[in-house]
């Protein structure tokens, strides 16, 4: 008798997959290391920044009370008593219509208050003549107004994208707490496997899934232990995933998960006594992804259509790991679009469709990247996003707006939208 299993909806299955995770601990990396990981402590501001009061433009420190009553008939005359750039201060306060040449960046000079521009003055002599009045704090760029000394700027769990590095090195971080990277397991199931460097036997396909698996890792910024292919049979696979329980935080599998008389993985499942989260998700491609715990880690069973196994690492594995590493962004972003062209099937389940969505002045416009079924290569290859139609839709046609998963994006959002 074929096992009937019971589909539960991809909302329920991602909950299921996100209550389980433990977090993976933290280690101090170098700030050139940094870029891609994910912040375990929160920055603070180390000090007020600017951390001195400093002038935001090219021109002359004066005090704002000299400038009173200026204007084209009265202009009012300075002597500049010092010149300084960003880097050096002035060798001493100001007096009554006195000025300093300031470049930006430099510190304000005592008694100064407010900061001419350049092209608001007419050189003179001695100095410069200006025709406008000034308020005090004019043109100048206050201690602290950024940020207060121990203010906290990002949270812990953020991404470390470019612009974090900057406020990082900003405030002498030279090393910073991120979470440790989870040793990621993936092995690729099936007797039909050959390495890619081999060529086609009968009956036989190249693994694709174990590399598009491993690019998907390293797009996350993590690497992957490879436990290689296995043929399909039972004592292997139990070696192997057991092996793996020891050395891993995660193992990831591909193929044998549905109900074939050569899929093990539920039988695998059945004898580590793994606790089956879920075997059916009421989803296409992806249906029979399959997710358990063994030993408090996360056994993902993919599907081993590939296009299935790339919507189920998207979906389910995805968050898992970067919820491991402390972030609360572990979904991928969300956006409406344009459908560009019609798609007429029926979803039973909800679809994913792997998709190429486009950015245009008249907005967002998404298609579908051509051959879609779950055992589809090419279309995966295609793609940049992947648009989601609800279970029980069909007749979508050109012109209505969509649901779009977009991929590839550095940081996600907390929350499933879907
Ligand atoms: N009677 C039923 N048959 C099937 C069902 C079902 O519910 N009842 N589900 C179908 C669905 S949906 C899918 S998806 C597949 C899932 O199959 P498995 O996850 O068990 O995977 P395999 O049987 O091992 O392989 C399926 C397919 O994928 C190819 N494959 C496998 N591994 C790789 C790899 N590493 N790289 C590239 N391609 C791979 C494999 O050759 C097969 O063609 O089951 C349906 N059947
Ligand atoms: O899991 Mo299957 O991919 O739904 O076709
Ligand atoms: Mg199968």
């Amino acid at each position: 008798m074929v096992e009937m299993r019971k589909p539960i909806a991809v909302t329920e299955a991602i909950e299921r997959v996100v209550a389980h995770v433990k977090t993976t601990g933290t280690e101090k990396v170098a700030l050139g290391e940094a870029y891609g990981r994910i912040l375990a402590e929160p920055i603070l501001a180390k000090h007020d920044m600017p951390p001195f009061e400093r002038s935001p433009y090219d021109g002359f420190a004066i005090r704002s009370q000299d400038s009173i009553g200026a204007s084209g008939e009265n202009r009012k005359a300075f002597t500049v008593i010092d010149h300084i750039g960003a880097g050096q201060s002035a060798k001493r306060g100001i007096a009554e219509f006195e000025a300093v040449r300031i470049m930006t960046g430099a510190p304000i000079p005592d008694n100064a208050d407010a900061v001419v521009m350049l092209e608001q003055t007419v050189e003179t002599a001695t100095g410069f003549t200006l025709r406008k009045p000034f308020t005090s704090g004019e043109n100048i760029s206050a201690r602290g107004e950024e940020a207060k000394n121990g203010e906290e700027l990002i949270k812990s769990g953020s991404f470390i994208h470019p612009g974090t590095i900057g406020l990082l090195a900003t405030f002498g971080y030279a090393k910073v707490f991120v979470a440790k990277k989870p040793i990621v397991g993936i092995l690729s199931t099936g007797t039909e496997l050959l390495e890619v460097e081999d060529e086609l036997t009968p009956g036989k396909i190249r693994n694709s899934n174990g590399p598009m698996i491993a690019a998907q890792l390293v797009r996350m910024g993590l690497t992957t232990r490879s436990y290689g292919m296995l043929a399909d049979d039972l004592d292997m696979c139990m070696e192997t995933v057991k092996q793996a329980l020891c050395e891993t935080d995660v193992l990831i599998t591909t193929g044998g998960v549905s109900v074939g008389d050569f899929d093990y993985l539920p039988a695998v499942y059945d004898r580590l006594g793994a606790d089956v989260l879920f075997n059916k998700v009421a989803m296409r491609p992806g249906s029979v992804t399959t997710v358990a715990i063994a030993e408090g880690k996360h056994l993902f069973g993919l599907s081993g259509n590939p296009s299935a196994c790339f919507t189920g690492f998207e979906l389910f594995v995805r968050p898992v790991l970067l919820k491991m590493m402390g972030s609360e962004n572990m979904y991928l972003p969300y956006a409406k679009a344009v459908l560009g062209e019609d798609f007429t099937k029926a979803n039973p389940f909800t679809r994913f469709v792997r998709a190429i969505y486009e950015s245009t002045l008249d907005g967002a416009i998404v298609r579908p990247a051509g051959f879609n079924k779950s055992s589809a290569v090419s279309s995966i290859a295609r793609g940049n996003s992947i648009i989601v139609l609800p279970g029980g839709t069909r007749g979508f046609t050109a012109g209505m707006d969509v649901d779009v998963l977009l991929l590839g994006v550095d940081e996600g959002v907390d929350k499933w939208m879907l």
